[in-house]
């Protein structure tokens, strides 16, 4: 037997007392007496006794029911009413309080110690339970499960635990229909949970579902049937149920990391805390070229890095509050090879910041660097030669002029132009001049020093950089060197092509000190090497530089000569060696120069060609020359040959032939008075040339050979090409009075253009003798100063007039 603390509620007080002397009588402890319900629950929350005896009626307001009930409820201490009614309100109103007993007063002390003694069995045993479903809804919690059930009986759903994200505001229990339960699952599981409440299969897996709210969830569902007990108990699904959308969209989340890990075109590494490695992609592998073996368990310093740099970076790392580095690193291969990469590293941390792995990822930047450097090297160097550029010139010649100033030692500029290769790039095609160029180039580098530099600015122009010269000798022989080298003959196809070069050279600091100035000094004195017969070198001097502005001068001149009506032509008689007759005029143009006076075509044709402005040139010649023609003509004048100079340029230009046929059709002119004089050039590219020749002769234009002799014009091409006349070489007509050998050669000149069937015309005829030597050899017509000089358009008149006048007399 147990003894309890009890507290007794009874208005009247002879009877509490009398109960209270009976019940310490049986050993218990009666911690208090109350008249009132009030006092009762103060005096029950005071003294926490393990039964409270209760009147029904009792003094003020409050029932003993109602005591009953909050004492039960907020203390959940057993209650036992003793009581003298027993009528069925009372009986009802005391069983609303869910009493541990109820006596009827009068009662034996011993029926009284019966049912305390129960009730407070009950409670105890009710104590147990309370214990144990404590413990099993803290459990719930604390893995934040749900309990569900659904029963057969009531086709309801009963809820416990945590199912607030699942069901939001629903009761613990609710009744649902099973569609509607079943449409909050999603439908491609649906049929399992269906086929679990129908048939009683177990369930353990995760769904798809939705909450009231719409909000995406995955919920776990582990359920199993429980058969009906057989007593009206119908079968039911019991099971637990959690909410795992988080869970399952980290998993998401770790399953895309995955993938980009395994995926990734980036090398990517984690290490641990130790930095040694623990994962590796097959990216990683793929770059590094060891296997996963070789890698896992190493240091990814050592394994990795061409240079100890871990301090770098894993030093930054913790410092760091960003926690993670990037830069670029030189990386080493197994092989051995070393290669750049952009590498990231980052820090990891679990919840409580402490650090427990790194991630590397690299990426190979050999591409970009590759790129870079062949933009780097493209920007600096000539496309076709591989030697610098203009750009390279300018940014290495500065760098040399700063160390010259600082050294005592000269720094001299080469400036190398070849000799006529316009002439070979125009008649042996482009192909053949870039292969010319390349081959010059080559041999240009190996001449050089390791020290000096080579340059190409365009065209046939290059410049060699020679720092370090002790004395300008030494430059001399530098250029001489060249010199001879750039001689060397080339093959080039079935062709075997000589080559000469001019060089002028600016020293500094003797001539220039500023990149501008030496590079056009050293250009100045190249010009004069040429005028002063070509395959030469010159040093730059003072008076240089006054030819080269002049050069200067005359190039912007032309252009303005060109629109300003300064160029004129004069026109040279051509004479029929036999009768004396004037038959054709040779059309010379001249710059008629408003401060210079008349310049003559040597000094401004070779510069319009190298400017290009030879082809406006050449169309204002013909057109100019045609309409003359055809005034005199119409004027009455003689029917004559107009022969005119076309430079190799002009004859390369598309435009050429339909100028040609604009000057005819403008001026009206005869196509048969019209004669092209060409060069020797313009036959060495057949291919090109002949069809253009042959459409010329088929609109009825004669075409003649200039200068014959002095190139390099060879007898089978002559013969194929549609040609009408050869002028002899004013060289050849010179020599012809004193140089046996000059007259052999004039002699086979004839002969050929005899047997070809050309017409000849001899140039430069000074003398009577020349003259004569001619006619007997059988040459047809002459021109030259023993005739006349070329003669201004308005004299032209005159001396046709006055060889009318001579044959008439
Ligand atoms: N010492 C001497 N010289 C004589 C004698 N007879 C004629 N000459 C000169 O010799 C040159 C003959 O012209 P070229 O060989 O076609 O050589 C021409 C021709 O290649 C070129 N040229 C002249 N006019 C034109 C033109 O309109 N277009 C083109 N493309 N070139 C032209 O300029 C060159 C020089 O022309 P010019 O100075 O007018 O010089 C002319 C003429 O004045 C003589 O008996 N003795």
């Amino acid at each position: 037997m147990n003894f309890l603390d009890i507290l007794i509620v009874e208005d009247e007080r002879v009877v509490a007392l009398d109960l209270k002397f009976s019940l310490v009588g049986l050993g218990h402890r009666v911690v208090g007496l109350a008249a009132r319900g009030e006092d009762a629950i103060r005096l029950a929350h005071q003294h926490r006794p393990d039964l409270v005896l209760m009147d029904i009626h009792l003094d003020g307001a409050m029932r003993g029911t109602e005591a009953a009930r909050l004492i039960r409820e907020q203390l959940g201490i057993p209650v036992v009413f003793l009581t003298a009614f027993a009528e069925d309100d009372t009986l009802l109103e005391a069983a609303a309080a869910a009493p541990y007993g109820y006596l009827l007063k009068p009662f034996e002390l011993r029926e009284l110690q019966a049912a305390m003694t129960m009730a407070f069995a009950r409670r105890s045993a009710e104590r147990g339970v309370e214990v144990a479903q404590r413990r099993l809804s803290l459990a719930l919690e604390a893995a934040e499960l749900g309990v569900w059930e659904w029963s057969d009986a009531d086709r309801g759903f009963h809820v416990d635990g945590r199912t607030e994200s699942i069901l939001g505001g629903l009761p613990r229990t609710f009744v649902e229909a099973r569609e509607a339960f079943l449409s909050r699952i999603d439908p491609a599981d649906r049929p399992a949970v269906s086929e679990l409440l129908a048939h009683g299969s177990a369930i353990s897996r995760v769904v798809a579902a939705r909450a009231p709210d719409g909000r995406p969830l995955w919920l776990e569902l582990h359920a199993r049937h429980f058969g009906g007990d057989g007593a009206g108990g119908g079968a039911r699904v019991i099971g637990v149920i959690q909410d795992v959308t988080q869970r399952r969209e980290m998993e998401d989340r770790l399953r895309q990391a995955s993938v980009v890990f395994r995926t990734s075109a980036e090398g990517i590494l984690i290490l641990d805390e130790a930095r040694l490695i623990v994962a590796a992609n097959a990216a990683f592998c793929r770059l590094s070229g060891y296997t996963m073996d070789e890698v896992l368990g190493n240091d990814a310093d050592e394994l990795l890095h061409a240079r100890r740099q871990s301090d770098q970076f894993f030093s930054h790392l913790s410092e760091s509050s960003e926690h993670h580095w990037h830069g670029e690193v030189a990386c080493r291969r197994k092989d051995g090879e070393v290669f750049p990469v952009w590498e990231h590293v980052c820090a990891v941390h679990d919840d409580e910041a402490r650090l427990t792995h790194y991630v590397l990822a690299i990426t190979d930047i050999s591409a970009i660097r590759a790129a870079e450097a062949q933009m780097r090297h493209m920007a600096y160097h000539d496309a076709l030669t591989g030697l610098g550029n203009r750009h390279m010139l300018e940014e290495r010649l500065d760098i040399e002029l700063q160390r010259a100033r600082r050294s005592r030692h000269l720094l001299a500029l080469l400036f190398i132009d070849l000799d006529g290769f316009k002439v070979i790039n125009d008649t042996l095609g482009h192909a053949t001049g870039d292969r010319l160029i390349q081959v010059i180039a080559g041999r240009l580098s190996a001449a050089i020093r390791r020290t000096d530099v080579a340059v190409r600015l365009g065209g046939d122009e290059f410049v060699v950089i020679a720092p370090d010269i002790d004395r300008p000798e030494d430059c001399a022989v530098l250029a001489r060197k060249l010199l001879v080298e750039i001689a060397q003959p080339v093959q080039l196809g079935a062709d075997m092509v000589s080559l000469t070069a001019s060089i002028g050279i600016a020293l500094h600091p003797d001539h220039a000190d500023s990149v501008a100035d030496l590079i056009m000094e050293a250009d100045s004195a190249m010009y004069a090497a040429k005028a002063q017969g070509r395959n030469a070198y010159r040093f730059f001097s003072a008076e240089m530089s006054s030819r080269a502005r002049e050069r200067l001068l005359i190039e912007q001149g032309l252009r303005r000569a060109l629109q300003t009506d300064e160029l004129v032509l004069h026109w040279q008689p051509v004479v029929d060696l036999n009768g004396g007759l004037t038959v054709g005029l040779e059309v010379l143009v001249r710059w008629q120069h408003p401060e210079l006076g008349l310049i003559l075509p040597a000094r401004f044709i070779p510069i319009a060609e190298e400017s290009g402005l030879i082809q406006a040139l050449g169309r204002w010649v013909l057109m100019t020359a045609c309409r003359q023609a055809r005034l005199w003509r119409d004027q009455g004048g003689p029917r004559l040959r107009i022969a005119i100079n076309v430079s190799v340029c002009q004859f390369a230009d598309e435009g050429f032939e339909s100028g040609v046929r604009q000057a005819l059709q403008d001026s009206g002119l005869d196509p048969a008075s019209l004669e092209l004089e060409i060069t020797e050039s313009v036959l060495q590219r057949p291919e090109q040339n002949q069809p253009v020749l042959e459409r010329l002769r088929a609109l009825g234009v004669n075409i003649a050979i200039d200068d014959f002799g002095t190139g390099y014009s060879s007898l089978a091409l002559l013969r194929q090409l549609p040609v009408d006349r050869i002028k002899i070489d004013k060289s050849f007509v010179d020599d012809l009075a004193d140089d046996p050998h000059a007259t052999a050669i004039t002699g086979a000149i004839v002969g050929l253009a005899q047997t070809l069937g050309y017409a000849l015309t001899a140039e430069g005829v000074e003398t009577a003798v020349q003259r004569e030597r001619l006619r007997s050899m059988g040459c047809d017509d002459a021109q030259g100063w023993l005739y006349s000089r070329a003669l201004p358009v308005d004299q032209v008149p005159a001396w046709l007039a006055g060889q009318a006048a001579v044959l008439v007399g």
